[in-house]
């Protein structure tokens, strides 16, 4: 054969094979997201979401406690209120006695060295289930949804989280949060990280079911982006940069790996993150249990792809589970 034919000898040992990848999955770029109810004591399987649950604060020790042990470094926490009463302006997001400040007080003091974020957004705590403030014919009232979810991002961040991550895709929202940290006294001490190229996907089914966020009227289409917009995407990033991003998020993650390799290109110079959301984290389950692959197979294979794409950050229900396989 001919020289130049053969590549073959490059990767016929798996030490070698391990030497192809830029750069490998580690512990320290899974970030694990938990939902927290406000049932203290509450454990409760959630049916879409497979080995994934609804956790009341008091039982966050027993959960959380073995994943640290075995090399956790983050979690993202979403609220699951119940048992309140929800308004226009999402009043309970920043209750005190809510849920997510509680849970991010606990684990503060529980794991000093854990890593916490929290996701900050208004469909768990609205009426109408929609992700900002609305006018009164149901379309979004910008100004005042920004400034409320900087409002809510800063009682997080005095809570202590390390990290605030605006879901929501309200225009102008990255610039309200920034201003309201700085401000609050929080500039250098909360990571703004931005979900910038959220897509309206059908993968986020599992998710709403578990958070109970679905909204009550319409879609999202007109906040999030529509999955065919590479252009918008590319603005997005570039704009949450401009309005002081620490962190630029793509989400969905494996329909989105351009996406993904776009954002890598515009912002070199920040981490980028990308959410394996609720429905992919299903679709990859159902298809092992289908037979159709081996789940951790495929579980190392999707995340490596968006590591490939040029992600450092993953946002995955598969933190448990890499845990676990990464020290095989
Ligand atoms: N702002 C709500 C929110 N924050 C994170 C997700 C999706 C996460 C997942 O599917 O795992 C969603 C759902 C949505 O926008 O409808
Ligand atoms: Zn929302
Ligand atoms: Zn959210």
């Amino acid at each position: 054969m001919d020289i130049s034919s053969v590549l073959q000898g490059g990767y016929q040992h798996p030490l070698s094979r391990s030497w192809q990848a830029r750069r490998s999955l580690t512990k320290g770029m899974l970030m694990y997201p938990i939902f927290i109810t406000d049932d203290p004591d509450a454990y409760v399987d959630i049916p879409t979401l497979p080995g994934q649950a609804r956790w009341g604060v008091n039982r966050l020790e027993g959960f959380i406690g073995p994943l640290v042990k075995k090399g956790l470094k983050s979690v993202i926490l979403f609220g699951v209120p119940l048992n309140c009463e929800k308004d226009g302006s999402g009043t309970p997001a920043d209750d005190p006695n809510g849920p997510v400040i509680l849970a991010i007080m606990k684990l503060r003091s529980l794991y000093p060295d854990l890593y916490i974020a929290t996701d900050v957004c208004l469909c768990e705590y609205t009426s109408h289930g929609h992700c900002g403030i609305l006018h009164a014919d149901g379309t979004i009232n910008s100004e005042p949804s920004a400034a409320r979810i900087a409002e809510v991002a800063l009682s997080y961040a005095k809570a202590g989280a390390h990290c605030v991550a605006p879901s929501d895709m309200m225009d102008g929202r990255i610039k309200a949060i920034k201003r309201a940290l700085i401000d609050g006294g929080f500039g250098n001490k909360c990571t703004l990280m931005s979900y910038s190229a959220k897509f309206a996907s059908a993968l986020y089914g599992p998710f709403r079911d578990a958070a109970g966020s679905a909204p009550s009227f319409g879609d999202r289409k007109c906040y999030q982006l529509p999955p065919t917009a590479k252009g918008l995407a590319r603005r997005a990033i570039q704009r949450d940069m401009a309005e002081g991003a620490d962190i630029i998020m793509v989400k969905p993650a494996l329909p989105y790996l351009d996406i993904i390799a776009d954002a890598a290109a515009l912002a070199p110079d920040h981490p980028l993150a990308c959410y394996q959301v609720s429905g992919e984290y299903a679709m990859v389950v159902a298809g092992a249990r289908a037979g159709v692959y081996d789940l951790r197979t495929m579980a190392f294979e999707t995340t490596e792809s968006m590591i490939r794409a040029g992600c450092t950050l993953i946002l995955s229900y598969f933190t448990p589970q890499f845990l676990d396989w990464l020290d095989e």
